[in-house]
């Protein structure tokens, strides 16, 4: 059955398993879409909420499915979840954590990352955890060793269990340490925080992560009480305390949800103001996008995106921050289809992250994977032994095809591939947008793509 677009719209209605975007595509998309709170600080300020003594309100928090599956959990760690005095808002109040019952943890397994991140603030209040498997995008292994070792360190006992792992505290608390970690994670440095601030004693923790979503957890932690101070070359020093209170804080917004509507302007010769965008967090992004032939204005309330004429091949290195983020590099993949000449994407944070060129590819596009990574050239970034790079030779025109959303970022790219393509594409699985993408077919609709909701 075709539901008429307006209808599946109301309300924002998120694309629901089993749904399938019909998509007519080679029109510009053209409009505004409004970026709310980052999925990757939200959700990270959701679990600190559980380290404090008070209520914390934590503000534009995008509607989002992993928002839902971190508030669940920490519902079901006896947490209540309440609606703030302003749309976006949700209050946390964790006064009867103490006293909660666990046993369903693990319906929420295979659903998020987020889980490992309750092990400090259940470690500190309660003395154990159980974290069930994790979700996620399937980009690679994920594996959670920095984690664990970090947690070692501070004397949590971890045992790994069929499915899942249990902590504890082994009745003592948690005490400071110092860690170096191999590789400046962003998910073991946000643990290492969240462990830290009322660990006894003082953490150094050295290659930390220094993303700017790390940096608004530091500021949410220091506005409950902690004491944290980010030193150079990427050194944090946290001074445990005792008890944390609660917070209020607006989140920063999704750089991420941002670039991906550049990359569509660019790619369908369109023009999009991305409401909320800022500049200095996609400082490194707007360098690369001018380069590969776009436009944009930063204005006081968002970014305009659009062409600047033919669009040019790029060789772009995906790295921590301040380099160009790997979350950004699939949809601009898009666009260098259409770009004239040959660019060349080193993917150098997740070892397989370019599966999604596989449907471009169906589409017409001139895409090369090379598995093991490009050898030749000089490299801004040191090569790791899970990099992989994809050379795209443009301009290739994109035809229609029916395609399957692999995870979110690659998602997202398949359904601008579909609006850049002549003819109507079938794009299933489509739902897992729903994971980063807040109301992502209204505002597909807002930019003027061509679409039905098959459900
Ligand atoms: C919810 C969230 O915030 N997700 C973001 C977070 O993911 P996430 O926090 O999972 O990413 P990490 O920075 O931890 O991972 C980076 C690299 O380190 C490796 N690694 C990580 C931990 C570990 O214990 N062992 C290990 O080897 C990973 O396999 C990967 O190759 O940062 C990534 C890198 O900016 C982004 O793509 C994700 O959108
Ligand atoms: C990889 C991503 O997310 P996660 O770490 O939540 O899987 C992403 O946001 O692109």
């Amino acid at each position: 059955m075709t539901t008429p677009v307006r209808d599946a719209l109301a309300d924002g209605v998120p694309p629901l398993t089993g749904d399938v975007l019909a998509i007519r595509g080679g029109r510009p998309l053209r409009g505004r879409v409004d970026v709310k709170g980052a999925k990757n600080l939200a959700t990270k300020a959701m679990v600190a909420s559980l380290l404090g003594e008070t209520v914390s309100t934590l503000r534009d928090v995008p509607a989002i499915s992993d928002v839902a599956v971190v508030r669940s959990l920490l519902e079901v760690h006896g947490v209540r979840v309440s609606d703030g005095d302003e749309p976006g808002a949700l209050v946390f109040d964790p006064s009867d954590v103490e006293s909660a019952h666990f046993e369903e943890i693990d319906a929420h397994a295979g659903a998020s990352r987020i889980p490992i991140l309750f092990c400090g603030p259940l470690l500190h209040r309660l003395g154990q955890a159980f974290i069930p498997d994790l979700g996620g995008c399937r980009i690679g292994d994920r594996p959670i060793d920095f984690h664990l070792d970090a947690l070692r360190k501070f004397g949590a006992i971890v045992e790994k269990l069929p499915s899942g792992i249990r902590l504890s505290t082994g009745g003592a608390r948690l005490h400071g340490a110092n860690i170096h970690l191999p590789y400046p994670s962003v998910g073991a440095t946000e643990q290492v925080l969240l462990t830290a601030v009322r660990a006894e004693g003082t953490t150094e923790l050295r290659n930390a992560a220094i993303e700017p979503e790390i940096m608004d957890l530091i500021a949410v932690l220091q506005k409950m009480g902690a004491i944290i101070s980010y030193e150079p070359n990427r050194v944090i020093v946290i001074e445990g305390v005792e008890k944390l209170r609660g917070y209020d804080h607006r989140s920063i917004f999704d750089r991420n949800e941002a670039a991906s509507w550049a990359s569509a302007a660019l790619a369908t010769d369109g023009e999009i103001f991305v409401g909320g965008a800022k500049q200095q967090e996609m400082l490194t992004f707007l360098n690369v996008f001018r380069k590969a032939g776009g436009w944009f204005d930063i204005q006081e309330d968002g970014i305009l995106f659009r062409r600047d004429g033919e669009l040019k091949p790029v060789v772009v290195e995906t790295d921590v921050h301040p380099g160009f983020m790997t979350d950004w590099q699939q949809p601009l993949v898009v666009a260098l289809t259409q770009a004239n000449g040959r660019s060349v994407v080193h993917e150098t944070v997740y070892e397989n992250r370019l599966g999604f060129t596989d449907a471009l590819v169906k589409m017409g596009a001139d895409i090369v994977v090379h598995p093991r990574g490009l050898q030749d050239g000089p490299r801004r970034v040191p090569r790791r032994d899970l990099e992989q790079a994809a050379v795209i030779t443009g301009p290739t025109p994109l035809h229609a095809a029916d395609i399957v959303v692999p995870d979110l970022r690659g998602g997202y790219s398949h359904v601008i591939a579909a609006l850049t393509a002549e003819g109507e594409s079938r794009v299933s699985g489509v739902d897992i947008l729903s994971r980063g993408y807040e109301k992502f077919l209204t505002k597909l609709d807002a930019v003027g793509a061509d679409f039905d909701v098959i459900r």
